[in-house]
Formats: C-alpha cells, sequence, structure tokens
C-alpha cells in the first residue's frame, strides 16, 4: 500500500496547495485522481513520487514513512514508485537516442541496459530507437518514457496527464501497457487526469482532491 497521510505542502510559506490530504492506494489497483485545473492533482503525485517533500504529514509504503526527500531515500524504496509527466521533452534529455533514454534506470544500478522486451511492451519498433527526441513525435516520445517508467520494474505509477498530449488510439495504447502491468505484475497506478471520461474507463476508482482533505 502506497499512502500519503494528513500531508501539508504547497510552494510557498504559508499557502498550502494541499492542507491535510490523504490517500491509499493499494497494489494492483489503478485509482483516478480528478478535479479542477490548480487543485493538486499534480502536486500530490509528486509527493506520492517523493519528488516533493510534504512540509508535514507522512508518505508511507507498507506502513514505512518513505517521506524524506528521493534522493535521500534507499534505492529500492526510490524505484517502488515511477512516474510518467504530461510532457515528454522536458524529461529527457536531447542528446540520448530512445534506447539510451530507455536504457537508463538500468545502467544506473549497475544491470545491463538490454531494452528488447520494455520496447516490445510499449510498442516501439527497433528502427525508431537509433533516434534522438527530436526525430519522433510526442507519442512515440512518451512509449519511451513509460518504457524507462517501467524498467525498474515499479510497485506504482504515477501517471500524471500521461495521455493529454495524445491522439485517441495512442492513448488507448498507452493505458492498455499500463493495465498489463496492472494485472500482470500488481502495479498500482495513480491516474491523474482532468478527463473524467478517461478516469471512469481507466480507474477502478475515481477521487477529487476536494474529497482527500
Ligand atoms: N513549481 C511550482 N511553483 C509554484 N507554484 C506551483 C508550482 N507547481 C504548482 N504550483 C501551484 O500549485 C497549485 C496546484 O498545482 P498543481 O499543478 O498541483 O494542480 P493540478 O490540479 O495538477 O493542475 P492542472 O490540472 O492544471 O495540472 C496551483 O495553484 C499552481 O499554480
Amino acid at each position: 500500500m502506497l499512502s500519503a497521510t494528513d500531508v501539508v505542502v504547497g510552494y510557498r510559506r504559508g499557502r498550502p496547495v494541499l492542507d491535510g490530504a490523504s490517500v491509499d492506494l493499494a497494489a494492483g489497483e489503478v485509482l483516478g485522481l480528478g478535479g479542477p485545473s490548480g487543485s493538486g492533482k499534480s502536486t500530490l503525485g509528486r509527493v506520492l513520487a517523493l519528488l516533493h517533500r510534504p512540509w508535514s504529514g507522512r508518505v508511507s509504503l507498507d506502513g514505512s514513512d518513505i517521506s524524506r526527500f528521493r534522493h535521500r531515500t534507499p534505492p529500492g524504496t526510490r524505484r517502488s514508485v515511477g512516474i510518467v509527466f504530461q510532457h515528454p521533452r522536458p524529461a529527457v534529455d536531447p542528446r540520448f537516442t530512445l534506447r539510451e533514454i530507455i536504457a537508463e534506470p538500468l545502467l544506473a544500478r549497475g544491470e545491463p541496459g538490454d531494452v528488447d522486451e520494455l520496447v516490445d511492451e510499449v510498442g516501439l519498433t527497433g528502427e525508431l530507437l537509433t533516434r534522438r527526441p527530436h526525430e519522433v513525435s510526442d507519442g512515440q516520445l512518451q512509449r519511451a518514457c513509460l518504457a524507462r517508467a517501467l524498467a525498474p520494474q515499479p510497485r506504482y505509477l504515477v501517471c500524471d496527464e500521461m495521455t493529454a498530449m495524445l491522439d485517441a488510439s495512442t492513448t488507448a495504447a498507452l493505458v492498455r501497457v499500463v493495465d498489463r502491468r496492472t494485472w500482470e505484475n500488481g502495479m498500482g497506478v495513480l491516474a491523474i487526469s482532468h478527463d473524467e471520461a478517461l478516469l471512469t474507463r481507466w480507474a477502478h476508482r475515481v477521487v477529487h482532491v476536494s474529497e482527500l482533505i
């Protein structure tokens, strides 16, 4: 179980964006997080992905407190939660090929950067892997970002508007990839979107930030 409990967090002192938010994400669950723009969906996603440290409250994994900065958490804990962002371009190094982007987390932990299975999983073809980000479409780059997030076999994945820039068929394909991990590996998913129809189709249950406070 990945949990946020009574999390208070924001960007300006005295002006919390989330003022006591609590949410539980179970293994194998797809939890949809909806709500209006600016309500704090991405902020909560980043807190759960250990990219943003709460001012107070806690983030826990199977009951153990992990509310420290991502770089201060043990590598095993850090790899437990992955994240995919809405915009793939700022999330990648433009000098890397897609193969290097996907292999990065594997090489960082001293494993062979064998990405063939991941590439198949997200539906990228071999020829695209030698290209750099400016030579591929947003959808192709987002597939690479999803493969990179899945490479360390995360137990939980935050999809922060992962498909907001994509067409319907690429959206459906990426949701299928994430769903397969949910069924086969029991990966828990926080699906953040302002698209209520997508959340209704995808998630097992849908909550809004205002209900978590
Ligand atoms: N890096 C930041 N610095 C300062 N303020 C920020 C930062 N990121 C978000 N905010 C502010 O925090 C509030 C919540 O933003 P957040 O992105 O979490 O909301 P959201 O519900 O995900 O919105 P959207 O659906 O538009 O992405 C907003 O008022 C936003 O302006």
